[in-house]
């Protein structure tokens, strides 16, 4: 986030970042906020001459009071320019929070909808931080910033507030919307920075709510009644938001449904109760607008057909397009290294990124000199060089989901896809699946032909005992030559 100011040290100019450190505690401890944060402080000066943006912090549970306490530290990204700062030139923002585990969930009717007492949810409100959504926010991968964007919004909005700026004069609507294609990540953007300003605002805001509107039960089938509907739901966010300790985000999801109905009507073409839903929503937004612990947030897969009064209003309208090769490779790696750590795959160190480029480009140059003919070496591969091939096949990967322009939803089920397809419901690591255990325990297994004692996995896999790692790279290969056939079909 903004807010970094330069100062004087030893007579040079040095840029203070501020670094946000976010500590999860566990959903059992009794630990008091504060005193966490200052030993968190303590911990982090004393333990650290410089700290990596982003990464997940180790060492604190060699500290009594933290071990006891804390599941996870993360640094988060921060704007600066640099992938690691030295402590003394950063401003620590230390966030303690206890996620919920979403039990206390509202959900919000609009009354019987027809008559026959048929109940719709209008809307469903759920506490934040919760457990559902920890760890989403990094789970996303995008080319072009877009989540740092989101953020320095927000705090360019509460900059603006605090500064008490006559809001005649320079006024923002707190409504966001991201449109592009389906399942470009869209709507767990939206969730998942309901959870961040959830953690980030906690000083400022004790309570966070996140409520999901549910678009589509708005529409009555009596004319006239949608309006009012929209009106109902919107005195119960009204409710939410009077609260002065609790922030709340909305979610509108598929806003085109909602705010289509205008230009139709105008046409002559759409019934005007469309029209009212339109201009109910478009009133209840501007009522909102003067509060400061709200935001809205809306997706659209259709943007052309949302209501231009509406676009009028949003602050920020963000393109969201389908993943680059760069994210893609992020997505997949995250899809490997969680089948490695439920031990679904063989143990393996799959390289970041940066460093599957790196070994591209060496690969690239020694093909180069040599001959094409050459014997591939059948000795055992060490694990480095093996973790490198895995880049490489990743990288590759990557490039053919590129060509085919999946999206991060598409991206994220191969992994399911390569199972029930390729490596077979029938094979060891799929049958011991299925009738798998849901949590880690210790158990008997033969290995070698002896039984030995070992920690299982859900899969049934002992660590480190999973399927090949080939066996999984080709057959997700398969499944995208697969897709590749059947879009063609469709087309
Ligand atoms: N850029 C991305 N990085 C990581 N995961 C992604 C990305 N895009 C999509 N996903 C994953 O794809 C799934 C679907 O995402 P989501 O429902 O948020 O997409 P959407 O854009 O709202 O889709 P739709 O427009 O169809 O409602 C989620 O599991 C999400 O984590």
């Amino acid at each position: 986030m903004l807010a970094d100011v330069s100062m004087n040290k030893n007579d040079l100019q040095v840029t203070i970042w501020t670094v946000h450190v976010e500590v999860r505690l566990n959903t059992k401890t009794t630990a008091r906020f504060d005193t966490i944060r200052n030993l968190v402080h303590n911990y982090l000066t004393s333990s650290f001459d410089r700290i990596c943006l982003p990464s997940t912090l180790q060492g604190w549970e060699d500290i009594p009071v933290l071990s006891t306490s804390i599941e996870r530290i993360i640094v988060s990204e921060s704007s600066s320019p640099s992938s690691s700062l030295p402590i003394d030139e950063i401003s620590l923002q230390i966030h303690v929070y206890q996620p919920s585990d979403g039990g206390d969930d509202e959900e919000f009717s609009n009354g019987p909808r027809d008559g026959e007492g048929e109940e719709v949810m209008a809307a469903s409100a759920c506490e934040l931080p919760c457990v559902g959504w920890d760890g989403l926010w990094d789970s996303l991968v995008y080319s072009d910033n877009i989540k740092l964007k989101l953020l320095d919004y927000i705090h360019a909005t509460l900059v603006l507030s605090d500064a008490n700026v006559d809001f005649n004069i320079v006024s923002w609507n707190r409504v966001v919307l991201l449109h592009g294609p389906p399942g470009t990540g869209k709507t767990s953007l939206c969730r998942a920075l309901a959870q961040k300003l959830s953690i980030r605002l906690s000083h400022r805001y004790p309570h966070s709510k996140l409520l999901e509107i549910n678009s589509h039960s708005l529409f009555s089938r009596w004319f006239s009644e949608s309006g009012k509907l929209v009106q109902r739901l919107f005195s119960n966010i009204m409710e939410l938001v009077e609260d002065d300790d609790t922030f709340v985000v909305v979610l509108i999801d598929e806003v085109e449904s909602l705010t289509a109905a205008r230009a139709g009507a105008m046409a002559g073409t759409e019934p005007s109760d469309g029209l009212r839903v339109v201009n109910a929503l478009l009133t209840q937004l501007d009522k909102l607008k003067h509060k400061k612990n709200v935001l809205v947030m809306s997706t659209s897969n259709l943007a052309k057909a949302i209501d231009s009064a509406f676009v009028d209003r949003a602050d920020i309208i963000q393109y969201v397009d389908l993943p680059p090769r760069e994210a893609i490779y992020e997505i997949l790696r995250t899809c490997l290294c969680e089948m490695i750590a439920k031990g679904m795959v063989e143990d393996i160190e799959v390289p970041t990124l940066a460093k599957a480029v790196f070994h591209e480009e060496s690969f690239r140059s020694s093909i180069k000199v040599e001959s094409s003919d050459h014997e591939v070496p059948q000795a055992p591969i060490d694990p480095r060089k093996k973790s490198e091939i895995i880049g490489q096949r990743l990288f590759e990967l990557a490039s053919q989901c590129k060509a085919q322009g999946m999206s991060g939803r598409a991206l994220r089920r191969l992994p399911v896809l390569a199972l029930a397809r390729y490596i077979g419901i029938g094979t060891s690591t799929a049958s011991i699946f299925l009738s798998a255990p849901a949590t880690t325990k210790t158990t008997k297994i033969k290995i070698n032909g002896a039984l030995k004692s070992r920690e299982v996995n859900g899969a049934g896999n002992p660590k480190g005992f999973g399927a090949n790692v080939d066996l999984w790279l080709d057959a997700m290969v398969k499944v995208v030559e697969d897709q590749t056939r059947e879009h063609g079909k469709l087309s």
